[in-house]
């Protein structure tokens, strides 16, 4: 890590970050009770952002700053920020001295916990809140009472704050003195242009204002426009020049190239045959090719969980939380990009059956792609490819965070090969044919390997019927919400019982064959053997098993447990203690209301809904 200025940019700093440099947390200026904090995290030397973004913070500097995926924005604008209200507690004030603005409520939850967990250890009374739009209004009001110094939420949220007066304009225009807005190239994207305008109003002109992206894209520039003053603009890129900069450079990319049918078949030989290096993060793109996905994985003896943004909030922080501590090595995770098409069509499909009274809504602010901060992933794999180049960088970026080793494998198919150019340009490929491409084929699998396979993967895959996705899709969500209600007050007792509740539990209403578990020996292909046991060596040698189990079993559940959201939490045990009984309320609350929006969902007509 470290780097030197490498020359000037048209807007701003552009510096490399290969070449170490000896400068801590304390040459930064950070308060020791942050680095003390920092040091219980294992953080020890800053990250490029953070040694270049925090002087500029900590002078008072509006920042943009750009640097890829999982290299550390987030402690880059947390500490000076967090350091900056250690010398207001005590002030007088009406609105919160800080917002932190996001564009999904599980980066709301991410970014609060992390400052809370920095908190923890600085022993100090700062309050720190989050809103977000599903929290009813008196909770919001509970939360913002005090008020906090610092505040996480979205900007839809805050919108909605001051329009419920809950939040005062003039006491934001007197007491806001510092704004990030987190993923600021996302923000547009989910429809926050109009609440970032109507906030702008409100900010006076001593506010500190920081953006932060990984790309920077058009709409940062109009984000730019909109809210900074003369800002610094920090560019982070690899010291070799190299375009391929937003990629971290320990994250090799693959693609397979096969027709859509046969995706399922090549899906399973890369996990059947292990060659692919756990934990492993499959990007779909449609909730039902989710569940198409588990259903054909789980015939062949291979457990995954599903992610989308039909689950309920407190499932799916829960379902993050587990593979997170390594309990589980798969998940199929439906992409947001995607999500607004879908519930576009659900709109549709609503407009055209006007009688039906009840309406299935997807959560507009879930994101799990941008920003989710997924811990020990090594393989992305892109089942279906993103829909945009952009969308590719975010997927990808879910591994090799903290500069740790990672892979991608994009299965492309014919209709795929012009979003697969894009992204290649993207990345700085030139159309020279001679010249090496940045995402090569995968090596490890051979044809003989996946043909072995292709028979049963074909009948397995006839059985997984649209009826089989559509009834697994609601068993799902019932089981989700049964079981939460039934553990949820076990577990709070009962940590370590944390198993019961796995989220890769079979979907199938029959149990698998036995006989599909193994590949049995007529079938095995020797050189892709030869590269599993390979994998496995390796995945030995890295101690990857031992380290998620330790991790997992340290932090235990509480940690979920005691991070309900939306709620105002101090930074004492006691406090934490007590928000945690009050966020069980409201999930009790908010559980019954959705089982019953589920019921209606089973029992109603409103099956077809499901179906789209
Ligand atoms: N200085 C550091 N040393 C070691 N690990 C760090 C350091 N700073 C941050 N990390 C860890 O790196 C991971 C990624 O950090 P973070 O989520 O802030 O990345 P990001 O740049 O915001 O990524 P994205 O663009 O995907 O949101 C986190 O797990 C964080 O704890």
């Amino acid at each position: 890590m470290g780097g030197l200025p490498k020359g000037k940019m048209s807007e701003g700093k552009q510096h490399g970050e290969e070449d170490e440099e000896e400068v801590g947390f304390e040459e930064l200026g950070i308060d020791a009770r942050l680095i003390r904090a920092l040091k219980k995290k294992s953080i020890n030397k800053p990250s490029p952002i953070q040694r270049e973004g925090i002087p500029l913070i900590l002078e008072g500097k509006d920042v943009v700053a750009r640097a890829k995926t999982g290299s550390g924005k987030t402690y880059a604008y947390l500490l000076p920020m967090l350091q900056k209200l250690f010398s207001e507690i005590g002030l007088k004030k009406s609105a919160p001295s800080a917002f932190i603005l996001v564009p999904t409520r599980e980066l709301c939850q991410q970014v609060y916990s992390v400052a809370l967990s920095l908190l923890e250890f600085c022993r100090v009374q700062l309050k720190v809140a989050q809103v977000t739009t599903d929290m009813p209004m008196p909770d919001m009001s509970a939360a913002l009472a005090g008020p906090p110094d610092l505040l996480v939420s979205t900007p839809a949220c805050i919108s909605t704050c001051i329009s419920k007066g809950v939040l005062a304009k003039a006491a934001i225009q007197e007491s806001l003195s510092m704004l990030v807005l987190d993923e600021a190239d996302l923000l547009l994207d989910y429809g926050y242009k109009e609440d970032l305008e109507g906030l702008k109003n409100h900010i006076s002109r001593r506010c500190q204002c920081l953006l932060m992206s990984a790309t920077l894209s058009p709409d940062v520039e109009i984000l730019k426009k909109l809210v900074l003053h003369n800002p610094v603009t920090l560019t982070l890129s690899e010291a070799d020049g190299s375009n391929n900069e937003l990629i971290p450079k320990s994250v090799q990319q693959f693609l397979i190239s096969c027709s859509s049918r046969d995706k399922l078949l090549y899906a399973l030989a890369l996990l059947r045959l292990e060659v692919v290096q756990k934990k492993v993060l499959i990007f779909v793109n449609t909730i039902d090719m989710g569940y198409r996905m588990k259903l054909f994985l789980e015939q062949f003896g291979i457990k995954s969980a599903i992610l989308n943004a039909e689950l309920p909030h407190n499932s799916r922080d829960h379902i993050l939380h587990e593979f997170n501590i390594g309990l589980f090595d798969y998940l199929v995770a439906t992409d947001d990009s995607h999500l607004k098409e879908e519930q576009a069509n659900r709109e549709k499909l609503k407009s055209r059956s006007s009688k039906k009274k009840f309406r299935q809504r997807l959560d507009s602010e879930f994101g799990v792609v941008r920003g989710i901060d997924f811990k020990n992933v090594f393989t992305v794999l892109n089942f279906d490819m993103p829909q945009s180049p952009a969308g590719y960088i975010h997927r990808i970026g879910r591994t090799g965070r903290a500069r740790t080793t990672g892979a991608s494998i994009s299965l492309v198919s014919p209709e795929e090969t012009e979003v697969l150019e894009g992204i290649k340009q993207l990345l700085g490929e030139d159309d020279n044919q001679d010249s090496e491409s940045c995402i090569a084929p995968f090596p490890l699998l051979t044809k003989n390997a996946v043909e072995a396979l292709r028979y049963r993967a074909e009948d397995v895959a006839k059985g997984v019927t649209k009826v089989a996705i559509r009834e697994s899709r609601a068993r799902d969500l019932r089981d989700e919400l049964t079981n939460s209600e039934k553990l949820k007050a076990h577990f709070e007792d009962n940590p370590k019982d944390l198993d019961l509740l796995k989220h890769d539990k079979f979907l199938s209403k029959k149990p698998p064959p036995a006989h599909l578990s193994e590949v049995p020996v007529y079938l095995r292909d020797a050189a892709t053997e030869e590269a599993s046991k390979n994998v496995k060596l390796s995945r030995a040698a890295m101690g990857i098993d031992n380290l998620n189990k330790q991790r997992g079993f340290r932090r235990g559940f509480s940690r979920f447990g005691s991070s309900g959201k939306g709620k105002t939490k101090t930074t004492t045990p006691r406090a934490a203690k007590r928000e945690g009984r009050r966020a069980n309320k409201k999930f009790d609350i908010a559980f019954h209301m959705f089982a019953l929006h589920i019921f209606y969902l089973l029992f109603s007509q409103a099956k077809p809904i499901l179906l789209c």
